[in-house]
């Protein structure tokens, strides 16, 4: 049974897992243990840790140790760590890179019970301040099994992470990072290269940054994710990474060519083929919602929109299970709610036309 935890790195995903663990009757204690001492003390106001402690003396005697600093850094951590834990304590990190870490960190913690974990949510803000109790609410959250995973502490984890309402997913650390280096760090670096090109531009042209639309927003919101996960994330996924990036290359290079030639075929046919496939994705993965369980509301850009319909569901005791803002423009947004049960969906799409929203069902 997991009763106490300590959480290294109490920064977004630190903080978001110790707030959700209040809730889980079990766990007495959560310490929260930071380099940044501003940090510790607004993870305390927030209530994601119930006290801070050193990185020496925070890890004794407790059931489990959360590493959930930037991935650089982990390994050192472990090494400092070791001489005061407890064989039986459980080790884990959130890193988002898993394959050198966990072949690095389980030769270091021999005779430790080391398990990688890497929960698929999370956001471009950093810091307790933008924790999340319900971050991982239906989200994927991979756990690492190699031959030396004990298969009674990685139960114990898979019903933690369940009971934070994630889905656990167990695979190789390889298999995860050839996956996530495809659906989670080539789109970083696609967004990072794609603001590294308007910077660049908009110097020359005042009005560029003025012309900037829905599109814009949606495909580089993730480049503002801090610098050094980030930096981390690519040095240690290398491999993977690179393999991406020359895939991604051959696209671009076919794409500019035939823009070049005026293939007038070749690109339509480029065009409904990427259409088709991003129509078929399964949306709103993380929701793991099935997707008759949505609704599509059309709002005027006036301020408290969101609000209001948020307290119109609210006073109708119909709980949103998530809010997905699809578009913004000048006159207003779409944005997509989601419910966890049907008569709750059927209610919401009823009040909401009542009320007159231009609302459809998904
Ligand atoms: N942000 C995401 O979307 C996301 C999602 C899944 C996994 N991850 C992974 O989670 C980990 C943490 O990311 P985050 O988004 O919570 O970042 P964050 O910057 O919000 O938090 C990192 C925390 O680690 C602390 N820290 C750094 N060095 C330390 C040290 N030497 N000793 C003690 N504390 C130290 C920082 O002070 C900070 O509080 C990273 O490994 C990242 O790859 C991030
Ligand atoms: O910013 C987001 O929306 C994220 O979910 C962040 C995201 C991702 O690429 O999906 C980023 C890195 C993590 O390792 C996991 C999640």
């Amino acid at each position: 049974m997991i009763r106490r935890v300590a959480i290294v790195g109490v920064g977004l995903i630190g903080s978001s897992l110790g707030l959700a663990f209040q809730d889980i009757n079990e766990i007495e204690e959560v310490i929260g243990i930071d380099k940044n001492s501003d940090y510790l003390q607004q993870a305390l106001d927030i209530g994601a840790i119930n006290r801070t402690d050193s990185l020496e003396e925070g890890v004794k005697n407790v059931d489990l140790v959360i590493l959930a600093t930037p991935v650089g850094i982990i390994k050192d951590l472990v090494q400092k760590i070791l001489p005061y834990i407890n064989p039986n304590t459980i080790i884990t990190d959130v890193g988002s890179t898993k394959s050198n870490l966990v072949g690095e960190l389980e030769k270091l913690t021999k005779g430790y019970n080391y398990i990688g974990g890497h929960p698929m949510t999370g956001s471009e803000t950093v810091g307790p301040r933008g924790a999340d109790k319900y971050l991982f609410e239906n989200a994927i959250y991979v756990l690492t099994e190699t031959e030396n995973t004990r298969q009674d502490y990685l139960l114990l984890l898979k019903d933690l992470i369940e009971r934070v309402g994630a889905q656990a997913l167990i695979l190789s650390p390889l298999r995860h990072d050839k996956i996530v280096a495809i659906t989670s760090h080539l789109p970083h670096l696609v967004a990072v290269n794609l603001m590294s090109v308007i910077a660049e531009l908009a110097e020359e042209d005042e009005l560029l940054t003025s012309l900037i639309a829905g599109g814009f927003r949606d495909t580089t919101r993730i480049s503002a994710g801090d610098p050094i996960m980030w930096r981390d994330i690519f040095l240690n996924n290398k491999d993977a990474v690179l393999d991406t990036i020359s895939l991604f290359e051959e696209k671009l290079s076919y794409l500019k060519e035939i823009i070049n030639r005026d293939s007038t075929e070749k690109l339509t046919a480029m065009l409904s083929e990427t259409r088709d496939a991003r129509l078929k994705l399964p949306m709103k993965k993380k929701g793991l919602l099935p997707s008759n369980f949505e609704l599509i509301l059309t709002l005027e850009d006036k301020p408290k929109a969101i609000a209001k319909v948020a307290t119109l569901l609210g006073n109708n005791e119909i709980n949103i299970q998530d809010i997905e803002v699809l578009k913004v423009r000048e006159d207003g947004g779409t944005i997509r709610l989601s419910f966890r049960q049907e008569d709750e969906h059927l209610e919401a799409y009823q009040l909401l036309q009542q009320n007159s929203y231009k609302v459809t069902k998904k």
